[in-house]
């Protein structure tokens, strides 16, 4: 997979040089470059900000050099990539939408910060490329480069090869539509705390309807959401009973 990422902070980036996504880059599994968006500016103060037509607070980001850069980065005449553009108005990231941009070829971040970007932009690139604005959630951000963050570890440990244990990938909360239970590891106890006893019996029937039991009552308590939009077939007569 390639990634651009086109932001005024390209340092804001550095962490996706660590841990699993640095391997994946350092193994070629993901191919990333960050760009500064100033590279596309033409004036000695490197502008990319102006003020809002019709008024209103803050700046607004000018669509010159985000037109320039994203010609660069997406010229007509190679297949173009999925433009991402995190924004407070955007459809909210989920793991449904992780595992539909690990499907893609070549992703281009376009990380916003003032209060946005010139519409035309989006409408511009739209016409050459499929655009996606993205929301982490209901809250407000300075800016983009942690939305991608953010997408850009969700993406990256679904790329083939990236974690370990693929086990892990299949038995995920997010994938089964409920929370995780509780996990333990040695001690078996730790300032008077014990692990739960069935978690050591090696009854492994008994271990995963523990693990579901937990699973349910977790979900019922913190994401009620979740379970209401839960496949009913997957509940079996035992969840009905817990
Ligand atoms: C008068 N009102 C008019 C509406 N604005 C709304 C507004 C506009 C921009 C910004 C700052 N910003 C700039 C680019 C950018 C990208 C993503 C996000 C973002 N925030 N929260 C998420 N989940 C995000 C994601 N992903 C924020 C961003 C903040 C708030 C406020 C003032």
């Amino acid at each position: 997979m390639r990634v651009d990422i086109v932001s005024i902070f390209p340092e804001y980036f550095a962490p996706l040089d660590l841990s699993l996504i640095g391997k994946a880059r350092a193994n070629g599994t993901l191919r990333l470059a960050v760009h500064d968006l100033r590279t596309w500016t033409h004036d000695v103060h490197r502008t990319v900000d102006d003020t809002p037509y019709g008024g209103g607070p803050g700046m607004v980001m000018r669509p010159e050099p985000w037109g320039e850069a994203l010609d660069a980065l997406a010229p007509p005449e190679v297949h173009p990539p999925r433009l991402l553009v995190p924004a407070p108005t955007g459809a909210r990231f989920t793991q449904a939408m992780a595992h539909e941009l690990a499907a893609e070829p070549h992703l281009l971040f376009a990380c916003g910060r003032y209060e946005g970007i010139d519409q035309r932009v989006l409408d511009h690139a739209a016409t050459r490329m499929p655009v996606t604005e993205v929301s982490l959630g209901d809250y407000v951000l300075f800016g983009g480069e942690v939305a991608v963050l953010v997408i850009m570890e969700a993406v990256t440990r679904l790329l083939p090869g990236v974690l370990g244990n693929v086990s892990s990938l299949d038995e995920e909360s997010h994938a089964h539509g409920l929370l995780e239970a509780p996990m333990y590891t040695k001690p078996a106890t730790w300032r008077g705390l014990d692990v739960p006893e069935v978690l050591r019996s090696g009854d492994h029937g008994r271990i995963a309807r523990w693990r579901r039991d937990e699973a349910l009552t977790r979900t019922a308590d913190r994401r009620p959401d979740m379970l209401a939009s839960l496949d009913p077939a997957t509940l079996d007569k035992r969840d009905l009973a817990a």
